[in-house]
């Protein structure tokens, strides 16, 4: 059978032939820009190829701590979907982590650092993220490590933003020594911005950092909202950053604690204590939240207040990873898990699960960009058809946009080709 090839680009292959045995797409996503290192954090250039070996060697050197280093292991759980990885990608910078509208899909086990200064960030590995029954029998690897957990909640979804999962619960009070801050997430599409006072109160029981939240309503016309607090209660919750922070960490974030009623933890505070199953089954929220955000993390919006106010929590201690790096992920892994994010963007469910990625080539051209071949094995032709697309529109889109994808995260021109193949 003769070979098609589609082609978005000039890399020199014939143009598309009928009767395809296999299918090429790829993309060539210019313009040319400045090359950048893949995993720096800072703007050192090297050529893209070396960039796995450049990887392996930060990842095995020591770090290159300052004098007095500090650091803060951060989890992050919620929901599938909640925007979870798009949070961690907005942190970090770059999209390093895949993104999906499906749930359950983009799991992924690296880990993600943000060196600023003197501090280090990281978020543990295993995405403890998505909180489901079969993650609790393997559970919070990323929690037991972590020094602060975030909780994200999709505040779009009106089914479930109003109470908190039974497993993230269970999972706040099995580390309830762990100091956690809520995240109201997706605020940019939900409607009717009031409701985020009802949605913070419900989440909180009404109470964040040992003070009752006072819900005013004092809603402005750009959606922040001002929720003060009152008197302590007797809640017992771990002495708090709030009212060390809250001025720079609150700066321009939804929440405007102007009003400045019963400020910090008097450090008489005791911690939340453990509970049990049977005291979750009514509850929907965690009194014991020391802060709450609200952002839009697709948009970015409020993510440097977030990050500000992490930075801020970070304690003395030694990095575990050189400034250099971003992510504990190859170079490789961030391709595979680009092109199959598009993967599952476009096709239904069945298809992504049975393809298998196979790299061909992985090579720096001789301008210095990098030239990425890969195969996708799928197990039928009907998979394979469905891949292609028509007139090969589908996988044209998906080199297209995984091409745009990794020349953001490599920060280098990225050539993709993209192979369609029956496994044999
Ligand atoms: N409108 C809007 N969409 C968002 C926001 N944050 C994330 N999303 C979208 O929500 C979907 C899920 O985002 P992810 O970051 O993959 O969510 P996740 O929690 O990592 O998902 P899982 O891996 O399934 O647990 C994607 O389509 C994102 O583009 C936001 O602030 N606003």
């Amino acid at each position: 059978m003769g070979e098609a090839w589609r082609w978005a680009g000039s890399w020199g292959f014939p143009a598309a032939e009928a009767g395809a045995a296999r299918l090429w797409a790829a993309s060539w996503a210019s313009p040319p820009r400045p090359r950048l290192p893949l995993w720096a954090s800072t703007r050192r250039p090297w050529p893209p190829t070396k960039v796995s070996e450049e990887q392996k060697r930060l990842l095995e050197n020591r770090p290159d701590q300052p004098q007095n280093p500090k650091v803060l292991r951060i989890a992050i759980i919620g929901a599938p979907n909640a925007g979870k990885s798009t949070l961690s990608n907005q942190l970090l910078g770059r999209k390093v982590f895949p993104v999906s509208k499906k749930v359950h899909t983009t799991r992924c086990k690296a880990r993600g650092v943000i060196t600023h200064q003197d501090t280090q960030l990281v978020s543990p590995g295993d995405k403890g993220h998505n909180l489901d029954e079969a993650m609790l029998t393997d559970p919070w690897d990323s929690m037991k490590h972590a020094d602060l957990v975030l909780v994200l909640v999709d505040v779009s979804d009106h089914w479930t933003r109003n109470s908190l999962s039974k497993e993230v619960l269970k999972c706040l009070s099995q580390f309830p020594h762990i100091p956690s801050v809520l995240v109201l997430n997706k605020v940019d599409i939900l409607k009717k911005k009031f409701l985020l006072l009802e949605i913070a109160t419900d989440l909180t029981e009404g109470i964040v950092n040992g003070k009752k939240l006072e819900v005013k309503s004092t809603l402005k016309q750009d959606s922040r909202i001002h929720i003060t607090r009152a008197s302590p209660t007797e809640s017992k919750v771990p002495r708090s950053a709030f009212g060390q922070e809250k001025n720079q960490a609150q700066e321009g974030s939804g929440l405007d604690r102007s009003s400045d009623v019963g400020a910090a933890g008097t450090g008489e505070a005791q911690r939340p204590e453990h509970h049990g199953p049977e005291d979750l089954k009514h509850k929907k929220g965690w009194p014991h939240f020391q802060e709450i955000f609200m952002l839009a993390a697709l948009r970015g919006e409020e993510v440097d207040t977030l990050k500000r106010y992490l930075l801020m929590q970070a304690k003395p201690g030694p990095w575990e990873f050189h400034s250099d790096v971003l992510t504990s992920q190859s170079p490789q892994e961030v391709c595979d898990n680009i092109i199959r994010e598009k993967i599952l963007e476009y096709l239904p469910l069945e298809v992504p699960y049975g393809v298998t990625q196979v790299t061909e080539m992985w090579e720096e051209g001789e301008c210095g960009e990098l030239l990425i071949v890969q195969s996708l094995l799928v197990p039928r032709e009907s998979h394979k058809r469905m891949l292609i697309g028509r007139g090969g529109k589908v996988i044209s889109r998906i080199a297209q946009e995984a091409g745009q994808d990794l020349m953001n995260a490599f920060l280098c021109d990225v050539r993709l080709k993209l192979k369609v193949e029956v496994k044999g």
